[in-house]
């Protein structure tokens, strides 16, 4: 499913919230449908944690020519896909809670938003994609066939993201844990730049009483629904 009878590649978007399950749904998608997976979340967090909270205060120029400098890119290894920044592949360093919320204060601002999403639609336009983060389905891939917007309750989020991380070892505290999600969905959520909002024929899918397994199933039927309705 590389091609689409609509504009350009065949795209599927994925938005929501902190900690919904959008890189776990996405990439087993992307897997499912043979396609890349783009995690748009890990290039706003290396861009934070390269360039730092005080990127806002520089000019609009600044920042601009700042970005000259800057690259991103998608390579497939084996049977994955990984991100590089500037010739240096994105790895777990992202994936704090701290990475977390400095990438949200930094992805406030217009002309990083700009950038980046620039980036993400030349990314689109050499493949196929499921791309998943807060504004895909809004302002990057307006178009794409399929566009999903997941949600759950943050409490039901936290809890996710606390077993995850006592999994590996890491103690946080399920309530610091809730608190900066509260925290992260307010500034994504109410920012003037592209707030997190799902696309008027986004498909809804609320995963708080789903298992991983349950969501998948959810997103492969309205893929197909979609496939069937191109023929
Ligand atoms: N439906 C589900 N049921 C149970 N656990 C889930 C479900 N969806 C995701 N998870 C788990 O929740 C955690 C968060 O998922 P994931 O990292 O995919 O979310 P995310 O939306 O990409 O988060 P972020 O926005 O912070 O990058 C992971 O441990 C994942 O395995
Ligand atoms: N398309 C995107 C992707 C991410 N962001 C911002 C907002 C998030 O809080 C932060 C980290 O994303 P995550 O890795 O948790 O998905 O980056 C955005 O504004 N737009």
């Amino acid at each position: 499913m590389r091609e689409f009878a609509g504009k350009g590649n065949f795209i599927v978007t994925i938005d929501g919230p902190a900690g919904v399950g959008k890189s776990t749904l996405a990439k087993r998608l992307a897997k499912h449908l043979g396609i890349a997976y783009l995690d748009t979340g890990a290039m706003y967090r290396s861009l934070a944690l390269h360039a730092g909270a005080g990127v806002a205060d520089l000019s609009d120029a600044e920042m601009r020519e700042m970005f000259t400098a800057y690259s991103y890119a998608l390579k497939k290894e084996d049977d994955q896909y990984a991100l590089y920044f500037n010739g240096k592949k994105i790895g777990e360093e992202i994936r704090t809670e701290k990475a977390g919320r400095l990438a949200s204060v930094v992805a406030k601002i217009p002309e990083v938003r700009k950038a980046l999403q620039k980036f993400q639609r030349e990314i689109g336009e050499e493949t196929a994609l499921v791309a998943e983060g807060r504004d895909m389905g809004t302002v990057v891939f307006p178009y794409a066939p399929v566009k999903f917007f997941l949600d759950a309750r943050p409490e039901v989020r936290a809890k996710r993201r606390y077993d995850e991380l006592t999994g590996k070892g890491q103690q946080e505290k399920y309530e610091d844990i809730l608190q900066n999600i509260i925290a992260r969905d307010e500034q994504d959520r109410n920012r003037a730049a592209d707030p997190l909002a799902p696309h008027e024929n986004a498909i809804i899918v609320d995963t708080s009483e789903l298992d991983i397994e349950g969501v998948f199933q959810e997103l492969v039927r309205h893929c197909q629904i979609v496939a069937a309705g191109d023929k």
